[in-house]
């Protein structure tokens, strides 16, 4: 099976990068700025990798990010989760970030974009891998930090796939974000948000209904509401489903108890992601393994995965044509 879907066209789009960093990396530029870590080794990082729950690991992630401090920063960030995902067969992953995370320490939006940017344009030149933008708001900051730091964003409108909403959603409702999204809706711009990983199907129906949203980052309690998967079946919108992550935020307590396969009968359209690799045990190729085992996918199931991941990527009619052939070939 692992020979199998390494040679897939496997597309990813629920990606923090961010969530990418892997504890090596994190020592290694720890040392290059002078910053002391809370751990004195690598392995004593990977031990403290256990959570109870999103907030748990949310504090976590905002600690690991604060090594990033330069554009090279940014870029050696991206370039190892794509070269370490493009070894696994993946071809295109549209990759959130999360701006406010890198202002609030001091970090420019600028050193941001032009490391990713630069990490981008070399995944996309040099490893078949394309690369799509997601500028990911922080729902538990307030609402008009992030509409300033959209407008701040201005001179990358250009470059940005979609706009984003992640971090701790409990009391964190999508309504809260609607002048964002109304504003990024006028610019043109896609919109995405997480809804029903840890909050109610009704936040997956108010980011439908009030933030216009294209996609459903994981989704998976829609199950708790007929209404919700009723609409999400009519409209095929797709659902990002990270099962790793799931299973280490305690969404489920197994993966055996995942939806995954409910979500699947109810003719869904879903897709397979990592979320935070770095963090929930592995990239795209281990989610994928975990899932075989765990539900006794064959090969069928994720070729469907793939190609309703394709067909939802923000990638080229040209590339899209190009990966779904190459799904057809493998
Ligand atoms: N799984 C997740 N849910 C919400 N926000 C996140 N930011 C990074 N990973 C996240
Ligand atoms: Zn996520």
């Amino acid at each position: 099976m692992q020979d199998f879907l390494t040679q897939l066209p496997n597309v990813e789009l629920h990606l923090h990068i961010e969530g990418s960093l892997e504890p090596e990396l994190m020592f290694a530029l720890a040392k290059r700025n002078n910053i002391t870590l809370p751990y004195a080794t690598v392995a004593e990082a990977k031990a403290a990798y256990h959570f109870n729950d999103l907030q748990g690991f949310l504090d976590l992630y905002f600690q690991g990010m604060n090594v990033l401090r330069t554009e090279q920063d940014f870029y050696d960030l991206a370039m190892d989760y794509f070269k370490r995902a493009r070894a696994e067969g993946v071809v295109h992953i549209d990759m959130h970030f999360d701006p406010q995370a890198h202002l609030q320490r001091g970090v420019a939006l600028d050193v941001v974009m032009a490391g990713l940017l630069r990490a981008k344009q070399d995944a996309e030149s040099s490893l078949d891998l394309s690369v799509g933008m997601i500028m990911a708001f922080l729902r538990d900051r307030p609402a008009d930090e992030a509409l300033h730091v959209l407008e701040s964003a201005a001179p990358y409108w250009k470059f940005l796939d979609a706009i984003g909403l992640d971090s701790a959603e409990r009391g964190n409702p999508p309504e809260k974000f609607q002048a964002l999204f109304a504003r990024a809706k006028a610019l043109g711009l896609v919109r995405v948000a997480h809804a029903g990983e840890e909050g109610p199907a009704d936040y997956i129906e108010q980011a439908l209904d009030v933030l216009d949203v294209q996609r459903i980052d994981h989704g998976v309690r829609c199950l708790e509401s007929d209404a919700v998967v009723q609409r999400l079946r009519e409209s095929q919108t797709v659902l990002t489903v990270c099962p790793l992550s799931n299973v280490s935020l305690k969404v489920v307590d197994d993966l055996r108890d995942h939806p995954l396969p409910k979500l699947l009968a109810e003719k869904l359209k879903v897709t397979i992601s990592s979320d935070d690799p770095a963090y929930f045990g592995g990239g795209l190729l281990v989610n994928h393994m975990a899932c075989a085992e765990a539900f006794g996918w064959d090969e069928a199931v994720f070729r469907q995965l793939n190609r309703n991941a394709i067909e939802e990527a923000f990638i080229s009619e040209d590339r899209r044509q190009q990966l779904l052939k190459r799904l057809e070939q493998a």
